[in-house]
């Protein structure tokens, strides 16, 4: 199933917008787990825990990269596909190369991990995020505007009357998504910012991280980012749901986590 459909299909279906980021950090993995698996343990307990709550999962790349665990990634993955079928995985790998490269980052991230969809940076342009939307039934999410205060060096810079980052949802929206199958990064922590990506780009998928840990206001979010019908987004939260306990019943708390926050999402959007 397409990445669009199985999005769609938890929208309507499963009642959610959350997605659960999974950035695990090693020195923050409870220390009950088996110290031979604890990775792999700690992340398909927070999948367990949370999918009720979850339009998508987002692992994000460098968080397995970095500690050598490329292989678990490959593994939750899987793992997330066998016992969660209908939930969609988006691979935050936030790629950005050639095309003649960009071609092998899309097979990593949809062929080697099986990802549903990837983030990817528009910096090298049209011919280096084709590759990726030439997989027309995966989803590519294009970085925006971005939640972190430095993301305004380059996205606020004027682009022929307009700051780059509506520049960037223009050109997604009216060129590079021929395929139907493109969305947006734009942070929550900018909610004037991501009702104007709104309007600029209709009914497209935006992926919003910056709730949570990083302070974004739900309510504001839902209000500036949902499309006309009410879906359209991807609001993900990462430690403040993996993190939400220390100890063994750290399961039972992001179980808790993500249902107050899906709650507070499909509160906000009455
Ligand atoms: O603009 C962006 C783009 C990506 N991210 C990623 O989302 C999560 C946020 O984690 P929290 O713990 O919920 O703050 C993380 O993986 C970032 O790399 C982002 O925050 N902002």
């Amino acid at each position: 199933m397409s990445f669009n459909t199985l999005l769609r299909s938890r929208w309507t279906n499963a009642n959610t917008m959350l997605c659960v980021g999974i950035d695990p950090d090693p020195h923050r993995i409870p220390a009950h787990l088996p110290r031979n698996d604890a990775l792999f343990q700690f992340c398909r307990v927070i999948v367990d825990a949370t999918a009720d709550y979850a339009c998508a999962f987002k692992p994000q790349f460098a968080h397995f990269a970095a500690q050598g665990a490329e292989e678990v990634l490959e593994e939750l993955i899987d793992y997330i596909h066998n016992a969660h079928p209908g939930i969609p995985v988006i691979l935050d790998a936030k790629r950005g190369d050639i095309g003649s490269t960009a071609e092998y980052y899309a097979r990593e991230a949809f062929e080697r991990y099986r990802a549903d969809a990837v983030t990817v940076n528009p910096y090298l342009g049209a011919d280096s995020v084709k590759p990726y939307a030439d997989h027309a039934d995966k989803g590519v999410i294009i970085l925006c505007r971005t939640s972190n205060a430095g993301g305004s060096d380059l996205q606020f810079l004027d682009c022929g009357g307009q700051p780059l980052y509506q520049h960037v949802a223009r050109l997604v929206a009216e060129k590079w998504n021929a395929n139907g199958n493109c969305g947006l990064v734009v942070g929550a922590t900018f909610p004037a910012e991501l009702a104007r990506v709104r309007e600029i780009v209709g009914d497209m998928p935006l992926l919003i991280p910056g709730i949570g840990a990083q302070g974004g206001d739900v309510i504001a979010t839902v209000k500036a980012g949902r499309t006309a019908g009410g879906t359209g987004m991807i609001i993900s939260s990462s430690r403040a749901i993996l993190y939400a306990g220390k100890g063994e019943d750290f399961g039972a708390a992001a179980r808790i986590a993500a249902k107050a926050t899906r709650d507070a999402i499909n509160d906000a959007n009455t």
